[in-house]
């Protein structure tokens, strides 16, 4: 998924290319609250559950010290009101000027009064950016000082352009859900459509409607349970790579691995392709990271020069991020063309839970269910999906097993638990509902490293948010990130404790937390892949803990972070992978009919709506 996260920082100076006005007020935004290319993140410090910090060298000490003495300074400048902008707006400081001048206050009064109610109306605290005083980190943690300052909704103002932050779960719910139809994805759209087009992602109004009532069905509880097997078998091969770097003694980057293994699995699952990223780095798939990486950078540049028309035609960089989008396109026209024989020469039933053996991807689905459409807007939505169902998962994984190497208590409880439900089975859907403390892991690695940290939105019409009135055209950023560590909604809010979600509890979601927990958004623009990615992520967290121990590469670099589409981490998740003392394991393979039957069999453990449990 892809969100503000997206936009990241480039240097201190903003460039006056106007291609847009409000993109250029974004830049200046993202200007302000810039940070850290790839070599400048902030270590993490606010992650570590039980006291204990990433390995660190004794210049990571020294960064880290220098990182805690900046932020103090920030907090202690916050404090002060420093970024505080006072409210008392033009009117009132004009009416108490001619005031002081000796005007009677009769004639004052009806001078003024067009604007009596206005100024009586409550305003959003406002902050202005600071530009030296909140660089270098990622762009969300300064937002949480301020959001700790400010409140739940604050605005936040740069020259003549402002943002609002909102860090509050009832006005999260008022907008994602309550009143979701008065707010579009606004700039989202316009840097993803390059790459997404109208895919469900940015799209907004009727293509958004037309489309999710296509596709959500395609990802119901038949082919949900068929995928585990596909999950099992791509996280088997990765298993084999990290089984040859612990014979070698090698360590491991897994950010990159992780990304590996869900391309390839969400590649089989939207379209029937094989990318085979973990041992295949060339055409189609360096063609994707080319795209996704463009798709970040632009994101995070300070000039739209992709939106000069001659730069596109003369800039080596674009022609290859143009030629890698032809490769795609081609690729995908191709397995839609493919596709569509298979649909003519299949006798074809299409019911609700319909799914082609040789081929239940969501695209043959699609098209089975004969649903009306250009190959444009498929390709959009595949690739949309393609994007969402990837970078997403990756991150969840990463930050995972970055957060289990630095609890090994949690480790050791998580390894128990896969060791007596799966033994040296591949996991099937039942056993989705039996790993309940894996389950719990990956929902409290989410809470902690939400993907994407902040959600955009934009206001099509005035609203009331809280108790403000604003305008239509506001830009929004809810910040999940803020939500899911707050220290009104969460007890030990930084410390990783899966033991906060009760094991015979329901799963926790949007729903039953209140908004205060926004794994996969809220409302009509929920998720669509949230089972999925919950099955797919307990599978491979159960498959890897189970055969290997994982702990960060002595003298790696610090695990800082930094966003992308979603939490990076600034230099990689190193590791040493070593094989765990059982005996052998030899994964049995269950068929996929087996697999089917048993989906009827087994209730979703997502989406429940079970009562409220207070935040623990
Ligand atoms: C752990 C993995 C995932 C996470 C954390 C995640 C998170 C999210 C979030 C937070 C949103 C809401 C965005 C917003 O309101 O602006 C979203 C939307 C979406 N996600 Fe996911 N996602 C994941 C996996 C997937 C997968 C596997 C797929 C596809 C199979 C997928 C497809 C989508 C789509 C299409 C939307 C847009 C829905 C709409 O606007 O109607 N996601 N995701």
């Amino acid at each position: 998924m892809v969100g503000l996260g997206w936009w990241l920082f480039g240097p201190d100076f903003l460039v006056l290319v106007v291609v847009d006005e409000l993109k250029l007020i974004f830049f200046a935004f993202l200007l302000g609250f810039s940070v850290a290319g790839n070599s400048k993140g902030c270590v993490i410090s606010c992650s570590s559950s039980n006291g204990k910090e990433p390995e660190s060298t004794e210049s990571n000490g020294i960064k880290k010290t220098a990182e805690e003495k900046r932020r103090a300074e920030l907090s202690a400048k916050i404090a002060s009101g420093a970024f505080t902008v006072e409210n008392s707006g033009v009117p009132s400081f004009l009416r108490d000027g001619l005031s002081k001048l000796g005007i009677q206050s009769r004639f004052l009064e009806s001078l003024f009064r067009w604007n009596a109610g206005r100024e009586l109306l409550p305003k959003v605290p406002e902050a202005k950016g600071a530009i030296s005083a909140i660089r270098s980190e990622a762009f969300f943690i300064p937002l949480y000082e301020l959001f700790i300052t400010y409140g739940g909704i604050f605005r936040l103002t740069f020259g003549p352009k402002s943002f609002l932050i909102v860090s509050d779960p009832a006005i999260a719910k008022h907008i994602l859900r309550d009143n979701a139809k008065a707010y579009s994805k606004g700039i989202l759209a316009e840097i993803l459509d390059f790459v997404m087009g109208k895919g469900l992602i940015p799209a907004d109004g009727e293509i958004w409607r037309v489309r999710r009532r296509a596709i959500v069905p395609a990802l119901h509880m038949k082919y949900v349970a068929a995928m585990i097997n596909l999950f099992g078998q791509a996280t088997d091969r990765l298993c084999k790579k990290l089984d040859a770097a612990a014979s070698d003694g090698e360590d491991v980057e897994m950010e990159s691995l992780f990304s590996r293994l869900t391309l390839d699995i969400i590649g089989k699952a939207l379209f029937n392709y094989d990318f085979d990223s973990l041992t295949n780095d060339a055409g189609i798939v360096e063609a994707v990271y080319t795209v996704l990486r463009e798709a970040e950078d632009r994101s995070i540049a300070p000039i739209p020069v992709w939106e000069i028309p001659i730069w596109k035609d003369i800039s080596p960089r674009q022609r290859k991020v143009a030629a890698a989008l032809k490769l795609i396109n081609n690729t995908l026209d191709e397995l839609i063309t493919i596709c569509k024989r298979m649909v003519d020469e299949e006798e074809l039933q299409f019911h609700e839970e319909y799914m082609n053996e040789q081929d239940p991807s969501i695209l043959h689905f699609l098209l089975a269910s004969g649903d009306d459409v250009s190959s444009k807007q498929l390709r959009d939505d595949l690739m949309t999906m393609l994007i969402a169902g990837h970078e997403t998962s990756a991150a969840v994984l990463t930050w995972t097993f970055y957060l289990l190497s630095q609890n090994p208590d949690v480790m050791a409880k998580l390894q128990d638990e896969v060791d007596s439900i799966l033994g040296d089975r591949f996991p099937t859907i039942e056993d989705m509902k039996r790993l309940k403390y894996t389950t719990r892991v990956i929902n409290e690695s989410l809470r902690l490293y939400p993907q994407p940290p902040v959600l955009i939105r934009r206001s099509m019409e005035d609203d009331v948010l809280d108790k403000y009135p604003i305008k239509r055209g506001e830009d929004i950023f809810i910040s999940v990130w803020n939500l899911h560590r707050s220290p009104t909604n969460w007890i030990d809010a930084d410390k990783f404790n899966p033991e906060r979600w009760p094991l015979d509890g329901p799963n926790p979601n949007e729903t039953n937390q209140n908004f205060s927990y926004l794994p996969f958004g809220g409302g009509p623009r929920k998720c669509v892949g949230d089972m999925f990615a919950t099955f797919e992520n307990i599978t491979a967290v159960a498959m890897l803990v189970r055969q290997f121990n994982f702990q960060l590469a002595l003298g790696a670099p610090p695990v800082g972070l930094t966003t992308g589409a979603t939490i990076h981490t600034t230099q990689g998740l190193n590791m040493t992978v070593t094989r765990r003392a059982r005996p052998p394991i030899v994964p049995i393979l269950e068929t996929s009919t087996q697999l089917a039957d048993s989906a009827a069999k087994v209730e979703p453990i997502l989406g429940q709506t079970g009562q409220v449990i207070p935040a623990r």
